[in-house]
C-alpha cells in the first residue's frame, strides 16, 4: 500500500481550490441557490482527478518482464510502491539546505502512479523500443516505461547528480537497471554530445524537464537527428496549472513574501510563460503535428506532420 500523495497543482486542483475559498467565505446575503451550484461546481471538479485515478489500472507489470528478471510481480510492484514512497517522505528541502540538491527539488515534480499508466498506455501503442527521457526527477517514468517489452532501452537525462543515487536502487529492485542509461548534465548539452557521438535516434521522447526550455528541446531533437521517423514527443505539463490564467500573486508586488518564496514564484511565472510559448511553438511548427490532451497538467502529443 502507498503511502505516497500526489502534491501537485493542475488546472483542475486550482479550480477546485478557487471554489473551496468562495464557498468558505461566501457571506449569508449569498442566495442559496448560489452557494449550491458553487458546492455543485466544486464536487465536480474536486472529484475528477481521484475518479480517474480510482478507475485506472495500477501499473501494469507484463509478464514478460517477469519471465525475463526472475522476479515475482509482488517484488516489481513493491520496488513501485517503495519508489512512491520515498519520493513522497524525503525532505526535499533539508537535502537542498545540505547541498545534496543544486535546485530545490519537491514530491510535487513527480508525474506520480496514475500519469505513469497513462504513459505506459501511449507507449504500448507507438511501441519504442529506443526511449529519451528529459527530466528525471525520482525515476517513476522511466521504471514505468522501462517495464514494456518493446523498449531496450531508456536514456534518461538530468541535471541533479543526487537523483543518480536516489534512482538506482529502486530501478534494481525492479529489475530494469540494465534498459537505462542515466546521464547527468543540462540536458541540451548531453543532446549535443550524443548526436556527435552518433546515437541512435529515439521512437519516443519524454520531455518534463525546465518548462522555459521545452522549445530549444524539440527543435534540438529534429536538428540533431535524435527523433527517428515516426518518432512520437510526449511534453508533460502543457496546461501548467492553467497557464492561460495567471494567477494575481504572479504580478503582486505588494505580497510578503520572503527571498525564498520570491524565487520560487519567479520559477513559476516564468514556467507558465514558457509553456504559453512552446504551446504556439509547436502549433504553429511548419514539421510538426500538436495534440494537447487534458491529462492532469496537460500533456502534448507532438509527431512529424504525415
Ligand atoms: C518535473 S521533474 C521530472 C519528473 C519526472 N519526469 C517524472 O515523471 O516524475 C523535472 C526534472 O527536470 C530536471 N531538470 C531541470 N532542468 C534541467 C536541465 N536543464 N537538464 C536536465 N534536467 C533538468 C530537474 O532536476 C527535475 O528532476
Amino acid at each position: 500500500m502507498s503511502t505516497y500523495r500526489n502534491t501537485h497543482v493542475t488546472p483542475s486542483v486550482r479550480a477546485a481550490n478557487l471554489l473551496k475559498t468562495a464557498l468558505a467565505s461566501s457571506p449569508e446575503s449569498v442566495a442559496p441557490h448560489t452557494t449550491a451550484v458553487i458546492s455543485e461546481a466544486h464536487a465536480l471538479i474536486a472529484g475528477e482527478e481521484p475518479y480517474l485515478e480510482n478507475y485506472t489500472s495500477d501499473l501494469l507489470v507484463p509478464q514478460s518482464h517477469l519471465d525475463g528478471t526472475g522476479l515475482s510481480d509482488a517484488e516489481v510492484r513493491g520496488a513501485w510502491t517503495s519508489l512512491l514512497n520515498a519520493t513522497g517522505d524525503t525532505d526535499w528541502l533539508q537535502l537542498h539546505a545540505d547541498g545534496k540538491t543544486q535546485d530545490r527539488l519537491g514530491s510535487a515534480m513527480c508525474s506520480g502512479a496514475y500519469e505513469a499508466v497513462v504513459l505506459q498506455n501511449f507507449a504500448l501503442m507507438a511501441k519504442p523500443a529506443r526511449v529519451l527521457e528529459i527530466g528525471v526527477f525520482t525515476g517513476t517514468a522511466t521504471l514505468a516505461l522501462a517495464l514494456l517489452p518493446t523498449v531496450q532501452q531508456i536514456v534518461a537525462l538530468d541535471v541533479e547528480p543526487y537523483l543518480k543515487e536516489f534512482c538506482e536502487p529502486f530501478w534494481a529492485s525492479a529489475g530494469v537497471s540494465d534498459k537505462i542509461d542515466f546521464k547527468i548534465a543540462p540536458a541540451l548539452e548531453t543532446l549535443a554530445t550524443m548526436s556527435k557521438s552518433g546515437c541512435e535516434p529515439f521512437d519516443l521522447v519524454f520531455i518534463d524537464a525546465d518548462k522555459p526550455s521545452y522549445g530549444a528541446y524539440v527543435q534540438a531533437l529534429l536538428d540533431l537527428g535524435l527523433l527517428s521517423e515516426d518518432g512520437v514527443i510526449l511534453a508533460d505539463n502543457t496546461l501548467y496549472k492553467g497557464c492561460w490564467v495567471a494567477p494575481e500573486m504572479f504580478e503582486s508586488t505588494e505580497l510578503e513574501l520572503d527571498e525564498v518564496e520570491r524565487k520560487q514564484l519567479q520559477i513559476q511565472k516564468e514556467a507558465m510563460d514558457g509553456i504559453n510559448e512552446f504551446n504556439a511553438f509547436v502549433r504553429n511548427h511548419p514539421e510538426l503535428e500538436a495534440c494537447v490532451l487534458p491529462i492532469r497538467d496537460g500533456i502534448t502529443i507532438i509527431r512529424r506532420k504525415l
